[in-house]
């Protein structure tokens, strides 16, 4: 079983047995329903990439390169705009959540990265001082949510630290802080697009990529789930450790990746592909 896999064994038992219910829930199923969910609270996770940890589960198949798209339309594309999202990237996972025919998410998301600036101010304190302790993405703005209606965003906080290896590399750490996440789809989607966001700024600056730290607040199964998260238990993990590679050269500028530059090797996922009933 692969580090990552290990992990998700225990948050599924954990949730299916020591979870709580929720009450009030905001989302609904498509058939109108309130989708209600089973969580825990304070969630957290390390992974050692230099070690070849990465938070991908091999028990069912991740869309990696899905998540890598949308990861660059909120990073480098700095919109919220769907139409870029299907045009560009032939991705629609986000349409249900379109504002009021808008086109968009709202002002969320790419939107707020682009409002405040907030990579190009990120890589510029690390270019000045890679030792400052102030690298923090912050989607979480009030502002933004008065100003439009939307999805909050989940995976709303992100920080960086750089620290030398006892080889003399610069190594990059990241954490990741989400307040909410519906576990059995979008766990290892957010927690891989934000190792790759990792990977992208440690390239720009020709450093390794460390540690990723990944702290969720309310971890859930929602209520339509349950059998999905029984036959993964059930699953035999792949012994192999997946690994995600950036092929492009130390330096190249974050603006200059594209999703085609990642690639993940040694992944074969356990069949059939699990189909999930989304809360919109
Ligand atoms: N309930 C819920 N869960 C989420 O994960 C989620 C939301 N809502 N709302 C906003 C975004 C949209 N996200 C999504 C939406 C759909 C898929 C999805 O359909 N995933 C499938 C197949 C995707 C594909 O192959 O392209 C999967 O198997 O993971 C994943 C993440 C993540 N977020
Ligand atoms: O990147 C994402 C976006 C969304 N989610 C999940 C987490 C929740 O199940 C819903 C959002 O509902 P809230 O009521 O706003 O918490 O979407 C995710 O896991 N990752």
């Amino acid at each position: 079983m692969t580090y990552a896999d290990t992990i998700f064994k225990q948050n599924i038992s954990n949730i299916l047995d020591n979870g709580v219910f929720s009450e009030q829930a905001r989302p609904k199923y498509k058939n109108g329903k309130t989708a209600n969910s089973k969580y825990i609270t304070g969630s957290f996770a390390t992974y050692d990439l230099q070690k070849g940890q990465f938070p991908i589960t091999t028990l069912r198949r991740i869309p990696i390169k899905t998540a890598i798209k949308e990861l660059m339309w909120i990073y480098q594309d700095q919109t919220s705009d769907l139409g870029v999202l299907k045009e560009k990237y032939a991705v629609n996972y986000w349409d249900e959540w379109e504002v009021a025919n808008s086109g968009t998410i709202g002002q969320r998301y790419g939107a707020t990265v682009k409002k405040y600036q907030i990579i190009n101010k990120l890589l510029d304190g690390l270019a000045k001082n890679p030792w400052n302790r102030r690298n923090i993405i912050n989607l979480w703005q009030y502002e933004d949510f008065e100003e439009t209606e939307g999805l909050l965003p989940c995976a709303f906080q992100t920080m960086f630290d750089v620290r030398r290896g006892a080889d003399g590399e610069i190594y990059l750490d990241a954490t990741l802080i989400q307040r909410s996440n519906d576990m059995l789809v979008a766990h290892h989607i957010n927690a891989m697009q934000y190792v790759a966001l990792q990977m992208m700024i440690a390239k720009h600056f020709s450093w390794k990529v460390g540690k990723f730290f990944y702290f969720i607040n309310n971890l859930h199964i929602y209520d339509n789930q349950f059998e999905q998260a029984n036959e993964l238990l059930n699953r035999q993990a792949n012994a192999i450790e997946p690994e995600l590679r950036l092929n492009v050269a130390d330096g190249t500028n974050f603006f200059d990746i594209k999703p085609e530059d990642f690639e993940l090797v040694n992944y074969e996922p356990v069949q059939p592909q699990l189909k999930f009933d989304l809360a919109i």
